[in-house]
């Protein structure tokens, strides 16, 4: 017999809020009798994407802070975090708890797409209600694409253009959090120590290197406690000490830091993207809203809209706001730009192979195909090494010691605390791309991936196409260079000094281009600039005790340039893209001139 009252599981996945979720709020408007909000803790994203100890902090700083905030609305409920993946985890649970309706909040990522259809397809084999609700983004990614004629959104004058086509350009205004929220089950049936529980089998774990200690993330369904609560850091297997980064995740610290920024009418009418420094630090010099976005610890909407209300109230004043796309409304709208273009074009939108609307550029460091890594298995590099010194280079970019102080100082920023400023990651994706290392921006994007506590698929690759100039952008001849851009913040070396500080002594004449310090004043500041970083870098001398050591640049970045411009413009000229025969058939490589015989010509340019 059905139950008079809807029993309502409702499935967190984008949405860690109680604010403005519409899903939730449509949940609750069916004033279920039960009411149980799980997180359901999926192997594909703990073991098949790149999470590095920052983020997996920030997530469960997010999980923590919405499980307090269920537990002050009813002291019954919290956030039910079941460890299993959801396509086997959700159906043990509806039948335990008796579920009549499933909601969540729309996820249009490719994985999420595929999972989610499987789990709808079930619960209305269960004859479960589902109700999905969009509220990720501003616009519904699916309809931008409609309005778009169907095609994915790659300009800033498209998506403001379907926008338009939706509710004049304006997103739906936010809703209020809930007041109160209804009991789950009573313990006794909350209790899963019964049922059936398979354990998860990992064929291949990607985050492995980050792992200290055993992982425990899968020994009981309702956690090692038995009490379904949020995961701890040692459950995952990484140690607290590995985790450098102050930035904290969690609803509440979104809503205070935003409510600060409101405040502040002045810096918010008055932002303007291009004009805020990438050498800023504490404070950075944007909002660091964007893992708050990532997590849905912040509604995007709620964001906008308080953003738009001081911009009302300083029109009313007279006063000039920054105008479109470089204020605050306009970096929102480029996150739906990305989202919007991720949509249309599914699972190929990550990759080079097969993608329609990314450019085609013989790269160093290429993905292996899916055929290759089918053969090759799990374990297989995911790249092809046709440069050793590409691969070098690669890897002195990803561990900060390219030589290049203002580009070593992003990376470690990055490393440490899983953030850097829009304009520090233009610089440091330029460099490793199209100006500089002619590596895949496919390896960068891997990197950023792992290591960003903002990691939005959409937007980072969507990003790594821009800077790259494969997609969306293709000004190719207009180049970040890795010592004037920093300088021009930054004058001082502040920045470069905080995250180099080998280099803290260095007379600002040199704070970008080290190498070329007199080796006398390099011995007088404490640091020699020797070799590529990759030994120890205290060293002991005779004469002055402890040295440092910061390396030697790893190229001449001006020929670099010269090349990284020849190579692109021809690319161009070949003009092949993602799902171009000759790149899905490997023939592209007849078009370059590129023998697998010889190796490719190595650069003279190690200084
Ligand atoms: C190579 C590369 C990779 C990137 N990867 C990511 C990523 O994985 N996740 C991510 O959220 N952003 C990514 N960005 C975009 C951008 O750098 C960050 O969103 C921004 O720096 C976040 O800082 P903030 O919150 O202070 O931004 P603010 O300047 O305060 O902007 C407010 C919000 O607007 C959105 N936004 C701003 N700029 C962009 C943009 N260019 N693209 C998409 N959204 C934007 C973000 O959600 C951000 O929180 C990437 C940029 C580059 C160049």
């Amino acid at each position: 017999m059905k139950p008079s009252k809807p029993i309502v599981l409702y499935w967190h996945r984008t949405d860690l809020r109680l604010h403005d979720s519409p899903a939730l709020h449509a949940a609750l408007s069916l004033n279920p009798s039960t009411f149980i909000p799980v997180w359901t803790w999926d192997p594909h994203y703990v073991y098949r994407s790149r999470v590095g100890p920052n983020r997996w902090r920030f997530l469960l700083d997010c999980q923590s802070d919405l499980s307090k905030s269920y537990t002050a609305l009813n002291p019954k409920q919290k956030l039910w975090v079941v460890r299993e993946a959801p396509q086997t985890v959700l159906p043990k649970l509806w039948k335990q708890w008796g579920i009549t309706h499933l909601v969540f909040e729309k996820d249009s990522d490719a994985y999420a797409r595929e999972r989610d259809e499987v789990v709808v397809k079930l619960a209305e084999e269960a004859g479960i209600e589902v109700i999905v609700e969009m509220g990720r983004t501003l616009f519904d990614s699916d309809v931008l694409v409609g309005k778009n004629q169907g095609k994915p959104v790659m300009s800033m004058s498209q998506v403001e253009k379907a926008a338009d086509k939706i509710n004049g350009g304006r997103p739906a205004k936010p809703l209020d959090s809930p007041k109160g929220i209804p009991d789950p089950w009573e313990e006794e049936r909350m209790d899963l120590s019964g049922t059936e529980f398979g354990g998860v089998e990992v064929e291949v774990d990607v985050n492995a290197d980050h792992r200290t200690a055993e992982d425990k993330q899968y020994g009981q369904l309702m956690g090692p406690k038995g009490d379904f609560g949020v995961p701890t850091l040692e459950e995952i297997g990484i140690s607290p000490s590995q985790v450098e980064g102050p930035h904290r995740g969690g609803e509440s610290v979104a809503l205070r830091v935003l409510g600060n920024y409101i405040k502040d009418e002045e810096y918010v009418g008055t932002f303007e993207k291009p004009n805020t420094s990438p050498a800023a630090f504490e404070p950075q010099s944007t909002t660091l809203l964007s893992p708050h976005l990532h997590f849905g610890s912040l509604s995007v909407r709620k964001f906008f809209w308080d953003v738009q209300d001081v911009f009302d109230k300083r029109k009313k004043e007279k006063k000039q706001n920054a105008p479109i796309p470089t204020n605050l409304p306009g970096q929102l709208l480029f996150r739906d730009m990305y989202f919007a273009a991720q949509a249309a074009v599914g699972y190929k939108f990550q990759q080079t192979y097969g993608n329609k609307i990314v450019r085609f550029i013989d790269w160093h460091l290429q993905s292996k195909t899916p055929e290759e890594l089918e053969k090759e298995g799990p374990d297989a590099r995911p790249y092809h090494v046709d440069s050793p010194e590409a691969e070098e280079w690669f890897q002195r970019w990803r561990e900060g010691r390219t030589g290049f102080p203002w580009i070593d100082a992003l990376m470690r920023q990055l490393k440490r605390e899983g953030w850097i400023h829009h304009l520090g990651r233009h610089s440091v994706a330029c460099f490793l791309t199209r100006g500089g290392c002619y590596v895949s921006w496919e390896r960068g994007a891997e990197v950023f991936e792992e290591l960003l506590i903002d990691h939005e698929t959409a937007c980072n690759i969507g990003n790594w196409m821009w800077l790259s100039c494969t997609a969306f952008y293709n000004q190719y001849y207009r180049c970040y260079s890795p010592t004037s851009f920093g300088k021009k913040w930054d004058p001082e070396g502040k920045f470069v000094r905080k995250y180099c500080p080998e280099l803290a002594k260095f007379d600002k004449k040199y704070i970008y281009e080290p190498w070329k310090a007199p080796i006398a004043d390099q011995r007088k500041w404490g640091c020699r600039v020797t070799g590529d970083g990759s030994g120890e870098s205290v060293t002991k001398t005779k004469e002055q005790g402890e040295e440092q050591t910061y390396p030697k640049p790893m190229f001449d970045f001006d020929q670099r340039r010269t090349f990284c411009m020849d190579a692109m413009k021809n690319a161009y000229g070949i003009g092949l893209h993602g799902d171009d025969r000759q790149v899905l058939d490997g023939s592209w490589k007849e078009a370059f001139g590129i023998d697998d015989s010889r190796p490719r010509k190595k650069q003279k340019t190690e200084k």
